[in-house]
């Protein structure tokens, strides 16, 4: 008899996600996303980080303080990051795993790249401008949002 407790998709590419929070070096908050086609295979990964050049030595952290001086203008978002890491020529029909639901930014662009659902695990900012503009873009434009609900399971990877 096969083996029963094996992880579902779900569990798998959203672990990838939050897996690939671990590269962030944002203090407050780490995003992680995963880009997974139609038939699930991954097709890209990403999470919060600086700009290629740009060191995350030299350029701010802070969430408070001169707007030049926060992380706000410089920092990539996870989900900018998956789609600007895929080098395939198409994600029509894509999926998107986010540990963070997507800003209004990043929902420009996983509209724009044919993206059709998004899977969230935190929805923090569901009270601000930026993501009440991001879900009204997705409602008219008819891609699919649903919360990711924990199973309760951990797995411990020894590195
Ligand atoms: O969708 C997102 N994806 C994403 O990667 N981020 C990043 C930008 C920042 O590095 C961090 C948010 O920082 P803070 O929670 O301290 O405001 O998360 C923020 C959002 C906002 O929804
Ligand atoms: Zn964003």
């Amino acid at each position: 008899m096969k083996k029963q407790d094996y992880i579902k998709w779900d569990e798998y590419f959203m672990g990838i996600a939050l897996l690939s929070t671990e590269r962030s070096k944002d203090p407050s908050t780490s995003v992680g996303a995963c880009i997974v086609s139609e038939d699930n295979k991954i097709l890209s990964v990403g999470y919060n980080g600086m700009p290629i050049g740009c060191s995350d030595d030299d350029y701010p952290w802070d969430r408070e303080g001169n707007g030049l001086d926060t992380k706000y203008f410089y920092v990539c978002h996870a989900e900018l990051n998956a789609i600007l890491n895929y080098t395939g020529t198409h994600m029509k029909g894509a999926k998107i795993y986010t540990t963070l639901f997507p800003c209004n930014e990043c929902t420009k662009a996983i509209i724009q790249k044919g993206i059709t659902e998004i899977i969230y695990m935190c929805d923090k900012y569901a009270d601000t401008e930026s993501v009440i503009a991001a879900k009204r873009m997705l409602d008219s434009s008819g891609v699919k949002y649903r919360q990711y609900h924990p199973i309760g399971k951990d797995i411990v990877i020894s590195l």
